[in-house]
């Protein structure tokens, strides 16, 4: 039994005390504690080692203090499994060395044996949840398929990502071949990552807003909700499209439990879209942290009134950035607590 259920009430819709909070990227390196790790050992290292992971997922837990913890990894541990390298740069970020370009590309790419390749982030959540001890739930996650081919053909991080459309629209066959096996790659290890203890789990689509709304059907949603209704037999499924304001309204009749919004859409217009019923995160600008935490803290009882208290996460409106104070990501989290209407 877990004593803090608050964040798994909210997925379910019951009513709460409080809403629930969390910070996309809430283990990252904002915290001193997690910049200490990095400094002895390289990203995808840190990823591979159980023990390391799980003390950067439990950081934030003793020092922030959020309702729920995401495990320590990354999006792109699915495409390295996959027989895609991905690499981290630093100054860089993701790098692909070989970049997916052509229906041959796409053959030598593999449906891989989850045990085998990704075993690591099993053994991860099993020390996690032992030093979680049932305080909080444990957030499971994985890229959507879409924004894992963006990186795996791309080749790194863009602001448009021209290349992975480009090779979308001119070699559609090919990359829906592409999407097809990372959407079944992904399903199989969030189901791995259930059976192994996660509480929940979050599909990241941060390039969805990428696309236009019916590219979006075509390239994007359609793989998502595969994985949604796979996930939504095992456990709460919660999609966080970035800039995907468009739709929220597909996404509201599907199987998910709850729906991340980014800040660039109201909570009216987001609970409005949505149709009103399902839970919703979201949806504070991250750099808002930068504020006076006063403010920090006005504008969070604001977004909460906005939203409402129940079938509402209080969460970022993206991943927390490295410069933010530590003493503001706090005041970010005490804010939700010291909310009381
Ligand atoms: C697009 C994406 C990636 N990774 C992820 C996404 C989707 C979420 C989003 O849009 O922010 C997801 C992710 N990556 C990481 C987590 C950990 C859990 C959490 O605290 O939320 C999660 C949920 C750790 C990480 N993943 C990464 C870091 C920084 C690593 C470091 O520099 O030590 C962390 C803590 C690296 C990473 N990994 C990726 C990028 C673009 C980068 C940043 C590169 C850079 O800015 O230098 C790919």
């Amino acid at each position: 039994m877990l004593k803090n259920d608050l964040f798994l009430r909210a997925l379910k819709g019951e009513s709460v005390e409080r809403p629930p909070v969390w910070m996309m990227r809430q283990a990252g390196r904002y915290l001193p504690e997690f910049r200490a790790l990095r400094d002895k050992y390289d990203f995808f290292t840190r990823c591979r080692m159980p023990e390391i992971a799980a003390e950067i997922t439990v950081q934030p837990i003793r020092i922030v203090k959020p309702d729920a913890a995401i495990l320590f990894s990354d999006i792109l541990v699915i495409p390295q499994a996959m027989n895609i390298d991905v690499e981290m740069k630093e100054n860089i970020g993701p790098w692909v060395p070989n970049p997916i370009r052509s229906a041959a590309d796409v053959e030598q790419v593999i449906v891989p044996n989850i045990e085998e390749t990704l075993g690591y982030v099993m053994d991860a959540i099993k020390i996690t949840k032992e030093m979680l001890n049932d305080e909080v739930p444990l957030i499971g996650f994985a890229g959507s398929p879409w924004t894992i081919l963006c990186y795996a053909v791309e080749g790194k991080g863009s602001k448009s990502f021209d290349t992975a459309k480009g090779f979308c629209f001119s070699q559609p066959e090919a990359a829906h071949a592409l999407l097809q096996k990372i959407t079944d790659t992904t399903i199989l290890y969030l189901k791995e990552k259930v059976k192994a203890g996660v509480n929940a789990v979050q599909i990241f689509d941060s390039w969805g807003g990428m696309l236009s709304p019916v590219d979006y059907q075509e390239f994007s949603w359609k793989y998502i909700n595969q994985i949604v209704e796979a996930l939504s037999e095992v456990t709460e499924v919660i999609v966080f499209g970035k800039g995907c304001w468009f739709a929220l309204n597909d996404m509201a009749k599907s199987k998910a439990s709850a729906l991340g919004v980014d800040w660039t859409c109201s909570p009216r217009n987001a609970r409005y879209l949505s149709g009103g019923n399902i839970t919703l995160q979201g949806n504070f600008d991250p750099s808002r942290l930068f504020s006076p935490i006063p403010t920090i803290k006005k504008m969070v009882h604001e977004m909460i009134d906005e939203f409402g208290k129940d079938k509402y996460i209080v969460n970022l409106g993206h991943g927390i950035l490295p410069n933010v104070p530590v003493d503001h990501a706090k005041a970010f989290i005490d804010a939700v607590k010291e909310y009381n209407k």
